[in-house]
């Protein structure tokens, strides 16, 4: 296997950024490389492989980025950012759509775009003949339904026991910008692989799973991966510290904003303007970026109503999915097929990894066309339940008529 590192800026690949962050002094000495920090567990990869660097090395390697800090105008092509990447929905016929108000502003169909995932189906499984299929899907948004209050994003029962269903029958990973734990309370299911905080917070099964899954044979009968080992990495675990004292910063400055919400993340924080009256997107911008300007080793990107602050390291949900193939000894295997469901721009790194791989499909959620790097889309999370339980409902036929021959 080549070993390249990942670990590297975004500013030297000059990918990944949705915003511009302002870039200024540090304020203090607590960021990367200070003291406090949790320690960090070197990636369980099987090979030592491409993951291997620790994530001191990753901190050396920083520099930063040569972003525009001043003028109004500044602020405006932020609140611009805002609004394209969150516009509000124009109330259309279809009247179930977007009670989140965060879609498109036309109700353009997907038709003649992408294919349905549903409707597709069967070629999906064709595609899968022989090989494992690793299921990874991102939280909200695409198992659990958009709602104003970002703790009170709940999973459905039906969901849930899908999806514990699915976890039996092939490997399950949940990719979230959300903290691990905070995710975890929502799923509660001990046999999934979590990656928390944009894919910087990833923890294996702490589960005994009784699955039918972990060993999984080569075409010659050889074992060629399993979750044998403990898998567990945090890339980001210096900048703890420094998103600790972002946080505290955001929650002071935007305080006063009414419906501005900060969450932290662990490794990232988000900020939330959905319930902000739309006039006072710019104070939100404003103070965002007064406290960011502090912090030039973070960077900045947008999701749905949400303006989300992470360390500025390479590292996304896309170098989540190859991470956790390896760990599993999966990354150089075509025996694997990994679907990736998830509905956020931070999605589109890991659609992106699976079409450049040419290796399984990724599925957006989204009622309207996007420009995207997915194959196929599911309008809503009522889609993706369906979409699983067919999945569950074939892998059981399929392993009667095995066992039946
Ligand atoms: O990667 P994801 O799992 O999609 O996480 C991205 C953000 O998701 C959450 O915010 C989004 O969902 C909230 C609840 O439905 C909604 O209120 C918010 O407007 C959405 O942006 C989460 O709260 C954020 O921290 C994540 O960054």
């Amino acid at each position: 296997m080549t070993k390249q590192n990942p670990l590297a800026l975004e500013a030297e690949s000059g990918i990944g950024t949705d915003m511009a962050v302002a870039a200024g002094k540090p304020k203090s000495s607590s960021g990367v490389g200070g003291g406090g920090c949790s320690a960090h567990k070197p990636p369980p990869g099987p090979c030592g492989g491409k993951f291997a660097m620790g994530s001191a090395a990753m901190a050396e390697r920083m520099v930063l980025k040569d972003l525009e800090i001043n003028g109004p105008a500044r602020i405006n092509s932020w609140v611009d950012s805002m609004r394209a990447s969150s516009p509000t929905h124009i109330k259309s016929t279809a009247s179930s759509l977007s009670a989140n108000g965060d879609d498109h502003t036309n109700s353009a169909d997907w038709t003649g775009n992408l294919a349905s995932a549903l409707a597709m189906f069967d070629e999906i499984l064709k595609q899968s003949e022989g090989k494992q299929i690793f299921m990874f899907s991102d939280y909200d948004g695409t198992l659990s339904p958009i709602v104003d209050d970002p703790d009170r994003a709940f999973m459905s029962v039906a969901m849930r026991r899908t999806l514990r269903k699915v976890a039996k029958y092939f490997p399950t990973a949940i990719v979230t910008g959300r903290c691990r734990d905070k995710v975890y309370n929502f799923v509660r299911l001990a046999e999934l692989y979590y990656a928390g905080s944009h894919g910087m917070d990833i923890k294996g099964p702490t589960k005994p799973s009784k699955s039918k899954h972990m060993i999984i044979k080569g075409s010659d009968g050889s074992c060629i991966g399993g979750n044998s080992q403990a898998v567990e990495f945090q890339p980001a675990s210096e900048f703890i510290p420094m998103i600790n004292e972002v946080y505290e910063a955001l929650m002071e400055k935007t305080n006063s904003i009414f419906g501005c919400k900060v969450e932290h993340n662990k490794f990232c924080v988000s900020v939330h303007f959905r319930c902000v009256d739309e006039k006072r997107w710019s104070e939100v911008a404003q103070e965002v970026r007064s406290v960011l300007k502090q912090y030039p080793k973070l960077r900045l990107t947008q999701g749905r109503k949400v303006l989300e602050i992470r360390p500025i390291i390479r590292w996304d949900k896309g170098m989540a999915l190859e991470f956790l193939l390896e760990s599993l000894g999966l990354d150089n295997c075509t025996d694997v097929f990994p679907v990736y469901i998830g509905d956020d721009r931070s999605d589109e790194d890991a659609f992106k990894v699976l079409r450049e791989r040419k290796q399984g499909c990724g599925i957006l959620v989204s009622r309207f066309p996007k420009n995207t790097n997915a194959s196929y889309y599911l309008r809503e999370p009522a889609e993706v339940l369906g979409f699983l339980r067919r999945l569950v409902k074939w892998k059981r036929c399929s392993l009667r008529t095995q066992s039946s021959q």
